[in-house]
């Protein structure tokens, strides 16, 4: 299973959390957010990564220039739209970054909200799941209703997010069945600061999966 550790700030941390077990790791590249990082510091955070481990930055609502420039400047080797971009804006961008990973991330407001998930599958290489809230796009730790995602089956691979901690993560697991699951604030100290204990707790309870 994909293990996706989201909002890394610090080259050490992202070194130490892959040493952990991680296999990818996500860069905020929304200026809004308190995880924001600059193209220097991923540059610094990916610097000394192995090359098995995927680079992931967090765009949204932005333009494809900015994407486009942002992946090539720091090595990404994938891109995760948290915003509200369309099928039309993923097929757009998979034209300009044909071997980047393409992540849609849905933030599941209801069952039906779910259902639209089928229109992005065509353009997408992968999904992302995460909880819905009013004012923030991301980093929430606001947990789904895992309930309404046991039946969910995309014809793309797809990760769990939202509220994932070391305390509820096999919880989660043992109801819905996703390909990866992406934590951020349920393994930090503080937004950014990743709390290295936590994760190699999560590591610990993930076992062999
Ligand atoms: O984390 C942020 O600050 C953020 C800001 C704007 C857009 C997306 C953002 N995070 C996206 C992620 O992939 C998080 O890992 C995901 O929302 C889950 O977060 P959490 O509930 O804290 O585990």
């Amino acid at each position: 299973m994909r293990v996706k550790i989201c909002g890394i700030t610090q080259p050490q941390q992202s070194i130490a959390i892959a040493t952990l077990g991680a296999t990818a790791l996500g860069f905020i590249c929304v200026p809004t957010s308190p995880r924001y990082v600059t193209i220097e510091q991923i540059q610094a955070a990916v610097a000394q990564l192995p090359s098995k481990i995927d680079r992931i930055g967090v765009f949204a609502n932005t333009s494809i220039t900015e994407i486009s420039q942002t992946v090539l400047a720091s090595g990404l080797t994938g891109v995760q739209l948290h915003g509200d971009e369309s099928p039309e804006f993923c097929y757009q961008l998979r034209q300009s970054l044909p071997q980047v990973e393409i992540i849609k991330a849905m933030r599941v407001r209801n069952l039906e909200h779910l259902q639209t998930a089928a229109n992005y599958t065509k353009f997408v290489d992968t999904l992302l799941l995460d909880a819905y809230h009013p004012q923030h796009l991301g980093g929430t730790g606001q947990t789904l209703d895992w309930q309404i995602l046991q039946e969910f089956s995309p014809t793309c691979p797809w990760f769990l997010a939202g509220g994932l901690t070391p305390n509820n993560i096999l919880d989660a697991l043992s109801q819905v069945k996703p390909n990866g699951i992406d934590l951020s604030s349920g393994v930090e100290r503080s937004p950014g600061d990743k709390d290295l204990d936590k994760v190699a707790l999560l590591f610990q309870r993930l076992g062999n999966r």
